[in-house]
């Protein structure tokens, strides 16, 4: 059976690099129950509020999905959260440690799948894996083992030895999803995870990513798949224009409704059907 990264850290072979003992930190009873606190977070780009105050509370070993349309602010928030952007106001506390004071403190606790998959594509997924091991301060042959449990689960055990740049759009967030596990973090904050992977794989993904709740783990997930988030979050938070239209467990936020119904309804048609008529007449 393949162990899931929660399950390696909780396994007697895994103590010695599991985040929290490096970091040398004793996780407060408010870090135990809340994994990350976002609050009065505004991010702007020039005359564009993409976060404009946005709060948000994860508990501990939540399943935590943002929804909202194109151009939201969600990749924005993620971002943040992860220490990959700064914001203009606004803290964020992950595990009971702010980001912005202790930011090499904070990125140890969290595992990140970024948004638009940049990542070192000329290395093989093999090669990549160690990098981002390496990276984490594991050693080589606990890297490789959990390199080997990570590619069978992800079902990329053929692809390691080729270079990353010749995946599939799905193939690359599966290995970067992997490595986003590999130290067993606390938290695991992943923009858009399951774009381009196929049913199968999202099928494997989300067992993993169940296992991993169970056993204490965090994830916070932006997903445009409004089936996928009902099923799978405990709680959901539906962000339109940089602001938090609606928040709590999937039964509050949809209010009766199905989930997509309600972000319909809280997020509008923006799109303009008229004035296409030339579309429908065609050119040659
Ligand atoms: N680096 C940047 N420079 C300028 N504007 C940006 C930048 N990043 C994001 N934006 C703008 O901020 C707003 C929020 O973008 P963001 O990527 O956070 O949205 P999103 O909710 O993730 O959207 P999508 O669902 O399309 O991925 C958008 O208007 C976007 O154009």
């Amino acid at each position: 059976m393949v162990e899931t990264p929660a399950e390696a850290a909780s396994g007697a072979d895994a103590e010695s690099d599991d985040a929290a003992s490096r970091s040398g930190r004793d996780f407060g009873e408010a870090a135990a129950t809340v994994a990350i606190s976002i609050r009065g977070l505004v991010k702007q780009f020039g005359d564009n509020h993409a976060v404009a105050g946005i709060d948000l509370t994860v508990p501990a070993g939540s399943f935590y999905g943002i929804v909202g349309p194109n151009g939201a602010g969600k990749t924005t928030t993620l971002s943040i959260v992860a220490g990959l952007l700064r914001p203009d106001a606004g803290t964020v506390v992950i595990c009971g440690i702010d980001q912005a004071k202790e930011p090499l403190a904070a990125k140890r606790v969290m595992g990140v799948l970024p948004d638009r998959l940049r990542t070192f594509d000329r290395l093989t997924g093999r090669q990549l894996l160690y990098y981002y091991g390496l990276l984490r301060g594991l050693a080589a042959d606990v890297i490789e083992k959990r390199a080997a449990d990570l590619a069978r689960a992800f079902d990329l055990g053929d692809a390691l030895s080729r270079v990353v740049s010749d995946y599939s759009a799905g193939m690359t967030k599966k290995i970067m999803l992997a490595g986003a596990m590999i130290h067993s973090p606390r938290v695991l904050v992943l923009d858009e995870p399951f774009e381009s992977v196929d049913p199968v794989s999202s099928a494997v993904i989300l067992d993993i990513l169940r296992a991993y709740v169970s056993h204490g783990g965090t994830v916070i997930l932006s997903s445009h798949g409004m089936d996928l988030v009902e099923r799978v979050c405990s709680r959901v938070a539906i962000v339109v224009g940089g602001e938090v239209l609606a928040e709590g467990t999937i039964d509050e936020v949809r209010a009766g409704q199905t989930l997509e119904a309600r972000f319909v309804e809280l997020a509008g048609s923006s799109g303009e059907v008229e004035g296409l008529e030339w579309l429908h007449t065609f050119s040659d």
